[in-house]
């Protein structure tokens, strides 16, 4: 190999075609002329890299360190991606629970074997596979019969020493599982970075209290906007920080009673799979019976409604004590146990954005807890309260129509999330997102309070919307629900068992982390279908209130720009991850949200 930079027998770092990470190699060839050199893994699979796609391991190795403090979470060398690669079926169990994305990854304190390196950052494209749009089954079917043809896609050869049937695949699982560390990929900042971090701590708060305010006012036109700011005094109430704080013990209470089932979440890069109490719907149940027990004995909820600014201030209160312990508490944590991004090294990028994946005061999940009930349940309360104040100003003897729709509605969505709780376990937060301000602060004031403003424009802006208008709110309420949950359903169900018989028509493309994407189905009709569904939802919420203000749209609105932005995020990370495969999918599946549209 005369004018090769490295030499046979080299030990060097490959990138695995189609993504951003990389293995340790060796050198076996260089081929002069395609400037390919033929490398083999430490499972033994050979591939053929073009000769940008080999760095130098020292590179990589400032970035190689790990102080794992559970044996749980240790590291050690990897072996190839091409280890499940081989499962050419998307109906390979193991291959499906190998470890997950590189995404949990984190900079600086990567294992040896697969990282990324630092100048090369979401470059994953290279060799994307010539399969658009077929059969994926059919492409399954003939790769099992023909081995060489799946590892074509990636050009791989295998040693025929190595070629494990498939019988050992829970062998390899568990060896994977244990071996496998963490890809180390540089996430780039995101939410406008350092600035934009700063900026969103400050901006979210305000924005909190001029919507509420301005939601207050008789006439909430935007021509009076900014709305009049009261004494900040006036905002501070103990009795509604007492009545926060009970309601969130009184949920972690009923969160940690052993009622329900315990489910698996999905597998760390350690391979340590986590138990999360999934008895969401009880804790509706019991909430339900409580609230009941307390109007029985007196309570009045239409406190809600008069204390709402109250209530909102000393939710914010316990929204920033409990990012301020997620951030302390961070500091102590191993590095694997931190989310992909959320160790920029910036002090308020990191408080913002979250930096620990998965919280835990012994068994407790504070991500899992404070996105799936307190914010939640509050919601539907705060609704109740509402519904009550309407008819004591408007003196209605019941709730009006658009009232009730709009609270069925919301409380169909809520119970629903709670009744498929486990579905959650395998959704962009609990996955990937670090647990700071931004959740902590969304989960326990931005979804309490901003998501019941139809419900709080309701109370002090009768409306009479047109017969037609309620009832595509109805049509589009049932329609949105169904892609909702069908699609959340389904790819849960992949997720959780790729062999599962209820998916065996479903196409999909095999990856090279072993998991693969659903390319049929509701997969296959958008990327994202339960945005669609999720977006038709929030239209229905909205139409009851009428088209006088801007207020009742609120959610629409902040939705739409949420959904927009996290669906590009996903993007993103699914193409470090995923890379050509992701590609591949995109071009099967063109439309992001809306079919035909976008
Ligand atoms: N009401 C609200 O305020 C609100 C806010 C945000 C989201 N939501 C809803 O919450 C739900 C979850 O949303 P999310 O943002 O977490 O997104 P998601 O679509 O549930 O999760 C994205 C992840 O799914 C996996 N995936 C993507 N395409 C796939 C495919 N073709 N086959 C198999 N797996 C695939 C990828 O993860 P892996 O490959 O790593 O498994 C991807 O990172 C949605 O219904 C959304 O509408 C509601
Ligand atoms: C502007 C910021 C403060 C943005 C904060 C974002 C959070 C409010 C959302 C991020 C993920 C969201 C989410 C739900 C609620 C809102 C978020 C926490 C969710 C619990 C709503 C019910 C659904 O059925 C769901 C369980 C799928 C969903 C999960 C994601």
């Amino acid at each position: 190999m005369p004018t090769s930079r490295f030499q046979r027998g080299d030990s060097v770092m490959g990138r695995w075609p189609g993504s951003s990470l990389y293995y340790e190699v060796k050198v076996l060839s260089f081929d002069g002329a395609s400037r390919q050199y033929t490398v083999v893994y430490k499972d033994g699979t050979e591939l053929e890299l073009k000769e940008q796609d080999i760095m130098n391991i020292s590179s990589f190795q400032h970035r190689s360190r790990s102080r794992s403090r559970s044996p749980g979470r240790r590291r050690s060398r990897s072996r190839s991606p091409a280890r499940t690669t081989r499962r050419s079926s998307s109906r390979s169990a193991a291959a499906e629970k190998a470890p997950p994305s590189s995404r949990e990854a984190k900079p600086k304190d990567s294992g040896e074997g697969c990282l990324s390196p630092p100048p090369q950052v979401n470059k994953g494209n290279g060799n994307s596979s010539k399969h658009e749009g077929k059969d994926n089954n059919a492409e399954s079917k003939r790769s099992e019969a023909d081995p060489d043809r799946n590892q074509t896609r990636y050009n791989l050869r295998r040693r025929k020493e190595d070629a494990a049937p498939e019988a050992k695949s829970g062998e390899l699982q568990q060896k994977r599982s244990e071996e496998v560390p963490a890809a180390s990929v540089l996430v780039p900042l995101d939410y406008g970075g350092k600035i934009g971090a700063v900026f969103w701590l400050l901006f979210l708060p305000v924005w909190v209290l001029l919507v509420l305010l301005q939601a207050g006012l008789k006439d909430p036109s935007l021509t009076n906007f900014p709305p009049p700011l009261p004494p900040l005094e006036s905002l501070w109430d103990p009795h509604a920080l007492g009545l926060v704080l009970l309601w969130i013990l009184f949920q972690a209470l009923l969160y940690i009673l052993p009622v329900g089932k315990l489910s698996d979440g999905m597998p760390l890069h350690s391979g340590q799979r986590l138990k999360y109490r999934t008895n969401g719907f009880f804790a509706a149940a019991a909430s339900l019976a409580a609230v009941a027990a307390a109007v029985y004995l007196g309570a009045d909820l239409t406190y809600i409604h008069s204390h709402f600014l109250q209530l909102a201030t000393a939710s914010f209160l316990v929204s920033v004590l409990l990012s301020v312990f997620l951030y302390t508490r961070s500091r102590l944590a191993a590095p694997e146990e931190l989310a992909a991004g959320g160790n920029s090294g910036n002090v308020l990028y990191d408080f913002f954005k979250g930096r620990e994946l998965n919280p835990r005061l012994r068994g407790f999940d504070l991500k899992f807890f404070c996105e799936m009930r307190p914010g939640l349940l509050g919601w539907c309360l705060i609704n109740v309260g509402l519904a009550l104040a309407e008819m004591k100003q408007q003196g209605l003897p019941a709730p009006s129509c658009p009232m009730v729709l709009v609270i069925v509605f919301q409380l169909l969505y809520v119970l629903d999330s709670l009744w498929n709780e486990e579905a959650v376990l395998t959704t962009m937060d609990l996955l990937h997102e670090g647990f700071g301000f931004m959740l902590a602060f969304g989960d326990l004031v931005w979804v309490p309070f901003t998501y019941s403003l139809q419900a709080y424009y309701l109370v002090g802006h009768p409306t009479s919307p047109s017969t037609p208008l309620l009832a595509a709110s109805v049509g589009l309420q049932l329609v949105g629900y169904y892609i909702f949950r069908k699609s959340n359903s389904e790819k849960n169900r992949f997720r959780r068992d790729p062999t599962d018989p209820q998916l065996a028509h479903l196409k999909s493309i095999p990856t090279a982390t072993g998991r693969s994407l659903l390319v049929s189905g509701w997969w296959g009709v958008v990327r994202h279908p339960n945005y669609l569904g999720d977006l038709l939802m929030a239209l229905a919420w909205s139409l009851p209130c009428g088209l006088s203000h801007l207020l009742p749209w609120h959610y629409l609105i902040y939705f739409s720009a949420l959904l927009l932005h996290r669906g590009s995020r996903i993007t993103s990370a699914c193409m470090r991850t995923y890379g050509s495969a992701w590609e591949e999918y995109c071009r099967t599946v063109p439309y992001r949200i809306v079919p035909g549209v976008y």
